[in-house]
């Protein structure tokens, strides 16, 4: 059996961090470099980027680094990268008073992994997405958005969800495939 591919990842939130590990588990091990990156504003693909290319030349070798969206498709993909902050100032209610006045409650988690192979080098980047729609907050509260988003097909908020079923479906669950077949390609060279 080959040896397990270590990477680091580079983020300042613990929650990522213990999705990322629990779905990678058998196939990658995850290093945490805890370094609080500036991110551009802009198209959520370019902050990636930018964001992954910060985080290779500060750790100076192979690094990825995520980042997350909640787009509200009434508000034509609003808040998406900046949900952090809207989040942050506004509270669960508050995301949902924002699409109120809209029928539309629909919404999707965005969440796009870069790897940069180190400084110099440039990203390539994994997205996965996952549809569902804003409600009132049900569940614990631990963790980002996951009270108000409800993901399509199922009855429970993601963070009712039982834990092993949101990273079986998840946004981040979905862009980690893509981002482990490319691991195996760079296994076979
Ligand atoms: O250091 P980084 O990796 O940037 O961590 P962050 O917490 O700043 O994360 P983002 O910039 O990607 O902002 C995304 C926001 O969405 C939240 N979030 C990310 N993934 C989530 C998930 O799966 N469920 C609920 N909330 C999530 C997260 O807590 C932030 O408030
Ligand atoms: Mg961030």
């Amino acid at each position: 059996m080959s040896a397990l591919r270590t990477v680091v990842f580079v983020t300042g939130n613990m929650k990522k961090l213990d999705e990322v590990r629990a779905i990678l588990a058998g196939s990658v091990e995850v290093i945490n470099r805890k370094i609080d990156l500036p991110e551009l504003q802009g198209e959520p693909n370019d902050i990636a980027r930018e964001k992954c290319r910060l985080a290779a030349a500060q750790v100076g070798g192979p690094v990825i680094t995520e980042d997350t969206c909640l787009c509200f498709n009434a508000l034509k993909g609003l808040p998406g990268p900046y949900i952090k902050w809207f989040l942050d100032k506004l509270g669960h209610e508050g995301l949902n008073n924002l699409i109120a006045a809209y029928p539309d409650k629909s919404a999707y988690s965005l969440c796009t992994f870069a790897y940069s192979a180190g400084p110099g080098s440039e990203p390539i980047v994994f997205e996965g997405r996952n549809n569902g729609r804003i409600v009132p907050a049900r569940g614990p509260l631990d963790f980002g958005w996951d009270p108000v988003f409800q993901p399509d097909g199922y009855n429970e908020t993601y963070a009712e969800l039982d834990k092993a079923i949101k990273n079986r479906i998840s946004h981040r669950s979905q862009a980690l495939g893509l981002l482990q077949k490319y691991f195996e390609t760079l296994d076979q060279k």
